[in-house]
Formats: structure tokens, sequence, C-alpha cells
């Protein structure tokens, strides 16, 4: 499925003004593609897509997924939503220390009542090592069960934050590459926050940031 946002403005308290993250910012991303959000630090990228998972409300402007509105739901419809439809990819994997890597995803699924699917870890290149905890994988593979995690319930719209900062450039092509394949099969919409302008050739759509408004290209 798509997601859209559209006119999305949001401001912070700063002071006793507010400060503009995101100004009027429209973005498209159709189902089974890629796009990258690019731009300098302080320029809104954490915060777009915040607002597109649903965790913080805009000031104004429509968050679309599918074609239904899921901004202005109220707060458990929102958490529902984002366990059925939205896979969170953060900076840093925060896998639970004392769980294999097959757990970490049982307990995702455990949490939605799905059905655990361990399969995914052989998707990810990591199907001999499910049973390794955190400390004995490396980044690059703690970054793979991470994806795998956000994968489980077969979200509609996947939102990763800087997934390669930690790793060298080899395993961050890499993990592009995994995120580009999967979005594909599984017609995800994605969104994919980076400063590393190095590894976008795979990707769909690029756009970029200043100071809160998209920069046309
Ligand atoms: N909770 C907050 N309260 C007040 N201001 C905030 C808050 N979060 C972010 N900001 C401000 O909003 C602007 C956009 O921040 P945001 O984190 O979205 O940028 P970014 O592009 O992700 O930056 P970086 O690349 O450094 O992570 C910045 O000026 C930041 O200082």
């Amino acid at each position: 499925m798509s997601l859209t946002l559209d006119a999305i403005t949001l401001t912070y308290p700063d002071g006793d003004r507010r400060l503009t993250a995101l100004d009027a910012v429209d973005l498209h991303v159709p189902a089974g593609t890629v796009t990258a959000v690019v731009g300098p630090s302080g320029s809104g990228k954490s915060s777009l897509l915040a607002v597109a998972a649903t965790l913080v409300r805009p000031d104004s402007g429509r968050v679309v997924i599918g074609g239904d509105r899921v901004d202005g739901r109220g707060r458990s419809a929102l958490t529902a939503l984002r366990r059925r439809s939205i896979g969170i990819v953060f900076q840093q994997p925060n896998l639970l220390p004392a769980l294999t890597a097959a757990e970490q995803l049982r307990v995702m699924s455990h949490l939605d009542g799905r059905r655990g699917d361990a399969a995914l870890l052989a998707e990810v290149g990591l199907e001999d090592l499910a049973h390794r905890r955190p400390h004995q994988l490396s980044g690059g593979q703690r970054q793979r069960v991470n994806i795998a995690r956000a994968l489980v319930n077969r979200p509609q719209v996947l939102l990763v934050d800087e997934p390669t900062s930690a790793l060298d450039h080899a395993r961050g092509a890499a993990i592009i590459d995994l995120i580009t394949a999967k979005t594909r099969e599984h017609g995800t919409a994605t969104v994919l926050v980076t400063h590393d302008r190095t590894h976008l050739a795979g990707v769909d759509q690029v756009v970029e940031l200043v100071d809160g408004r998209v920069r046309s290209r």
C-alpha cells in the first residue's frame, strides 16, 4: 500500500516561540518503492519519519496509508495501526541482549498475537545464526535481525532511520540492497532516512529536506 504525507507542518515549542521542523511537506511513496530522505542535520528528517510513523501528530496536514487517512485517530487505534501496518527500523538495532536472533522475531509476533516467522531470518541471510545472541553478531548482522523483526508482521509501510551509520561501506550497501529487495517483494511503501548519499543508486525517489522544506531536484 502507498504512503502519502500531504502538506505536513510540524512545529515544536522553542522558548516562547515555535520552531517549524516541517513546513508544508508533501511526500508520496507508492507501494513496492523506496524513497530516500536526505538533508543536513536538523533539516527535519527524523521529524518526518516520526509523523509518518504516527508517533508525532502534525500541526496540520494529512497522513494517508493505503488510501485511509490515519492522523487524528485515537491513541489505541494508532497503536493497533502501528503494530499491524508499520515497521520501524531504528539507527541502532535495539535488540534484547538475552534473546537469540530467532527469539527476537518471536517476541514481536507474540506481542501482536501472530505466528512467529523464523523463516524471515533466512530471507535476510541469517538462517545459520538463528541461535546467536546480539553480542555474538556483527553490526551488520544485528541490523539484519532488526530489519527481519520490522518485517515480521508484513507491514504496509517500512520506516528506516539511518540504517547504515554504524556499518562500513560494503555492509551498508548490502543493507540498503536488502531493504530495497524486501520492499519490492512485499509491496511495502518504504521511507529511508540517510545522511549517506553513496548508497542511493537503487532507490526509486530521493527527497531532499532543507530547513523543513522539500527542495525540488
Ligand atoms: N522534541 C523537540 N523539541 C524541540 N525541537 C525539536 C525536537 N525534535 C527536533 N527538534 C528540532 O527540529 C528540527 C528538526 O529536527 P530533526 O531531528 O527532525 O532533524 P534531522 O534532519 O533528523 O537531524 P539529524 O540528521 O541531526 O538527526 C531541528 O531544528 C531540531 O532541533
